[in-house]
């Protein structure tokens, strides 16, 4: 576990913002930083990780005080963040905005696209089961996938981020990347054997994520609105819909499962607790066995793209960041500690972005048929 430093932007308001910090092996998330005015504090992690321990003895006031600051309703009530927002705007910049040096920076090199999908191609919805996407983003995927190979990476169980985009021409990796598959449609692209790839390197684990997903439907039907979502190699409870105060009731009967389970570790995205396997595998090496996949394995010219509001996709900005390829874009309204390079701040921006690359990758087919 390293001891890095954790930048979190002050502000005159004295108000507590939320930043998402990754804590490396535990994975869990913290956030959270009392501001003072005068520019940036320094946070050391290890002060985020004193109270954090998952396997085995967590406490329960960390898990609650994470769920409670990654909270939107949270993030909402801060009342203005305009320095501070222009600040983090300056460090990631509109990829609107930055559309023509995004172009310029991929010169010669061929664009591989990754999308997240909740928060990305779809809206945030309270009913997990409901969060569609519309026919217009639908549309633009389709044409991306024309003009780039593109995958979609999610949290959610492969079948049911397939149900939701019904593209068959895209690569899948659900599970948070633990269940890749190649397009059914084939590919264009340099391996025709990507066609059947299909990877699940957490594959023993089917057996014990279905017991967790009873063991966690039956603690928490006693907490209204709790949601357990069973993702095939992991699973989601789902807190957006269960009142604040129950929230260390959710924390509690989700520890009291995973504390049984020492294989099995926690994550945290958007009001959900993230139960999934100890492996080394998430969603940056799923871009990166991707990148295989395609024959880009080894490559210096090819740009991929990876677009995702979550701390699940961290993992696949910080690796585009070490390997110096292409870039990460955040999806985010607010202010986060975030790897990626770009920001847009909602799914009908990501879909301007995605129909601008068709626009330009159009236009360039044109102008190359015209030589
Ligand atoms: O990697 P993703 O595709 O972003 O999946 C992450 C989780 O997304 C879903 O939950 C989130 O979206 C829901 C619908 O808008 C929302 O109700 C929930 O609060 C969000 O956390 C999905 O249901 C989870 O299983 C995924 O892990």
């Amino acid at each position: 576990m390293t001891n890095q430093n954790v930048v979190v932007p002050d502000t005159q308001a004295a108000i507590n913002m939320a930043i998402t910090v990754a804590v490396s092996n535990s994975e869990i998330f913290t956030t959270a930083a009392s501001a003072a005015p005068g520019g940036y504090i320094s946070i050391s992690r290890k002060k985020f990780l004193k109270n954090l321990e998952i396997n085995g003895g967590a406490r329960i006031n960390a898990w609650v005080d994470s769920m409670r600051s990654s909270s939107p309703t949270h993030i909402k009530s801060i009342p203005s963040l305009s320095d501070d927002q222009s600040s983090w705007i300056l460090h990631h910049p509109s990829a609107l905005d930055m559309f023509e040096q995004i172009i310029e920076a991929s010169k010669g090199k061929q664009i591989v696209m990754f999308l997240d999908y909740d928060g990305t191609l779809s809206p945030i919805v309270e009913d997990p089961d409901r969060a569609y996407m519309s026919d217009a983003m639908r549309k633009a995927v389709k044409s991306l996938a024309r003009c780039f190979p593109t995958a979609i990476v999610s949290g959610r169980c492969r079948d049911k981020v397939y149900s939701f985009v019904r593209l068959a021409e895209l690569y899948y990796a659900g599970s948070h990347g633990m269940d890749i598959k190649g397009p059914a449609k084939g590919s264009k692209y340099k391996k025709a054997s990507a066609k059947g790839v299909l990877f699940q390197p957490a594959s023993e684990f089917l057996p014990m994520i279905d017991e967790v997903y009873k063991k966690l439907v039956e603690r928490t039907k006693s907490t209204p609105g709790a949601k357990v979502e069973h993702n095939k190699f992991c699973c989601s409870v789902h807190y957006r819909c269960v009142e604040e105060k129950e929230w260390n009731e959710v924390a509690q009967q989700v520890k009291s499962v995973l504390k049984e389970y020492p294989k099995l570790r926690l994550t945290q995205g958007r009001k959900v607790l993230e139960i999934r396997p100890t492996i080394k595998w998430d969603k940056g090496k799923a871009l990166e066995f991707l990148l295989e996949s395609l024959g880009f394995a080894n490559c210096t010219d090819v740009f991929p793209v990876y677009i995702g509001d979550d701390r699940t996709d961290e993992d696949a900005f910080k690796i585009l960041r070490e390997r110096g390829q292409g870039f990460g874009i955040l999806v985010s309204k607010f202010p986060k500690d975030t790897s990626a390079s770009y920001s847009l701040q909602e799914p009908t921006e990501v879909m301007n972005f995605l129909q601008k690359l068709v626009e330009w990758k159009r236009q360039s087919l044109r102008g190359q048929a015209m030589l």
